[in-house]
């Protein structure tokens, strides 16, 4: 599923409309008769339905549902929220054939006309503004969209709520509070940022006849369990534990030593065929019981952490993941540099390893290198502040993997994945209940193990997010809760998943 901005929408639209040949106004009622069908299923004849309706063509959609579910026989009333002479074009038309049908049109000039209607309803469906938003809400759509929030009415937004705009923004943003969202087409960017994604409430994508092959291509989707299903490698009947991958995994220090743990047991319930555990000497004995299959290598240590020399034969390795509790210590970050440079497989960093990370070290590098920081360690790989990642994850990462040729795992709820060549796939699996210490060391154990076995770099990278959040969202609809949910419980829950998927 393509992930797109609003200009990427547009171009679709007037390529569908001006090459393909689908008149604009046939595109509007088929968008309109798609959202009307997909917010049926989630209304009752019985409620009392208000469709605020603005000047654009989210508007234009807004007529068209309104004039479909009032001819199905829902209680509905139309509310326009604009002057008459603000509506153009397709939305004009749609208006004249909603009159024309015989039905009701009200508008209002301020919010305190429409308020009544507000506080009767049971369903908002709001069309005032989509993709076409500029700047602040203007009046009287700011006071409308105050008051639809205060009301406990079902809030339902076409395309996008008013006042969310589509792409990447740094703006503050006042908008309607959708409890679901209708998309139209194909989700926007917005849909995924932590600023806007609440707005949305749940959405989904209706297809309204704009031609698949006629998108340009975004090169960013979201990667969903069909895609996993689609890519995920099946093993194969003659294999032997050298077919899937031997491992590397260096972290872990006196004072956390259970992160490399984590990640190795994740990384073997994820198919790796051997993993070799790369830690302090002394943190050896209280990992070991924890990881029977895996083996170890001693690493020297300054003071309980770990410096270098790097293990030996690094090259023996099909994958390297480096950094889970392995600490910021200055010995520790020259042991990274000398892997950085010896290394040649592909190799992952995480966590501490992102701390001070030498960049131009990095860059040097010609077999793939993989991080994946959240977003407090983006932030300081890029010199921006948090809320700048927050706000332009999207951007920043493709910029940032483009320049230093790497794959960029941008962990949160909605995971961004980027290649060197800026291609973007999204995972929105997952809950609050991976916000926890430890969900991070299991995700680098189980990409290490992905990456080993797929024959795509991106492919493996988006399967073991994607598989990561499915195992937690599996066990908080189970046996567990989102409070409860511990990293060692997602390792646990790895095998249901994997059964599912391959
Ligand atoms: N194009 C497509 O691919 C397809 C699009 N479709 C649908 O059309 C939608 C996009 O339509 P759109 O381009 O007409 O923009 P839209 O969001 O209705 O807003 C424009 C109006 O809003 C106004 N306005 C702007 N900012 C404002 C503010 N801050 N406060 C107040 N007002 C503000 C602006 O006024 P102006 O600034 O021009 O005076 C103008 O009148 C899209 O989301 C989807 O639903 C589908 O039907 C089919 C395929
Ligand atoms: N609210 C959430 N919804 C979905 N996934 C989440 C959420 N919070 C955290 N995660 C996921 O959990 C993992 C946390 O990683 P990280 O922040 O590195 O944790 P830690 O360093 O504590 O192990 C990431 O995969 C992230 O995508
Ligand atoms: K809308």
């Amino acid at each position: 599923m393509d992930i797109v901005t609003a200009q990427e929408m547009y171009e679709w639209d007037r390529v569908t409309i001006e090459d393909v040949g689908i008149d604009g106004a046939i595109l509007m009622d088929s968008a309109g008769r798609a959202v009307a069908d997909d917010m049926a299923s989630h209304i009752e004849k019985r409620d009392k339905i208000v469709v605020l309706i603005g000047a654009g063509n989210n508007g234009g959609d807004g007529f068209v549902i309104a004039r479909t579910l009032l001819n199905r026989g829902y209680d509905v009333e139309a509310w326009q929220v604009v002057p008459d002479e603000k509506i153009k074009g397709d939305a004009a038309k749609h208006r004249s054939l909603f009159l024309a049908s015989g039905y009701e049109l009200h508008s209002c000039k301020e919010v305190g006309e429409v308020k009544p209607s507000l506080e009767k309803a049971d369903v908002i469906i709001d069309a005032m503004l989509g993709i076409g938003v500029r700047g602040g809400l203007r009046e009287p759509i700011a006071d409308i969209v105050q008051e639809a929030n205060a009301q406990k009415a079902r809030r339902m937004s076409v395309d996008l709520p008013t006042g969310v705009p589509a792409d990447e923004t740094d703006e503050q943003i006042t908008a309607f509070h959708a409890d679901k969202t209708t998309i139209v087409a194909a989700p926007k960017m917005s849909a995924f940022l932590e600023k806007t994604s609440s707005y949305y409430g749940k959405w989904n994508v209706v297809e309204i006849g704009l031609p698949s092959p006629k998108l340009p291509d975004p090169r960013r989707q979201v990667w969903t369990e069909a895609d996993v299903k689609r890519t995920l490698p099946r093993r194969d009947r003659n294999a032997h534990k050298g077919s899937h991958g031997k491992g590397l995994i260096v972290g872990g220090s006196t004072v956390m030593p259970g992160s490399v743990a984590m990640s190795a047991r994740a990384s073997l319930r994820s198919g790796a065929g051997l993993i070799t555990i790369a830690t302090v000497e002394s943190a050896i004995p209280s990992i070991a019981p924890f990881i029977q299959e895996a083996t170890f290598v001693g690493l020297g240590e300054k003071e309980g952490f770990a410096c270098r020399p790097a293990p030996s034969s690094l090259s023996d390795y099909d994958g390297i993941a480096f950094g889970m509790g392995i600490g910021r210590q200055e010995p520790t970050r020259s042991l990274l540099s000398e892997i950085l440079q010896e290394a040649d497989t592909p190799l992952l960093i995480d966590a501490d390893g992102l701390y001070e990370l030498p960049l131009d070290l990095m860059q040097k590098r010609e077999a793939p290198t993989i991080l994946t920081p959240h977003p407090g360690e983006f932030a300081q790989l890029t010199g921006k502040s948090i809320s700048d990642v927050l706000a332009r994850p999207f951007s920043l990462s493709r910029t940032f993997a483009q320049a230093y040729g790497v794959h960029l795992v941008l962990k949160g709820p909605s995971t961004i994945i980027t290649s060197p060549d800026g291609e973007q796939r999204v995972d929105v699996s997952g809950n609050a209940g991976l916000a926890k210490g430890g969900s991070g060391d299991v995700l680098s154990g189980m990409l290490v193990a992905m990456i080993m076995q797929h024959d795509s770099m991106m492919d493996a990278l988006a399967n073991g997010c994607v598989l990561h959040g499915k195992t937690a969202e599996r066990l908080t609809s189970d046996d567990h809760s989102m409070i409860d949910l511990l990293a060692s419980d997602v390792v646990e829950g790895l095998p249901i998943t994997f059964r599912a998927f391959s």
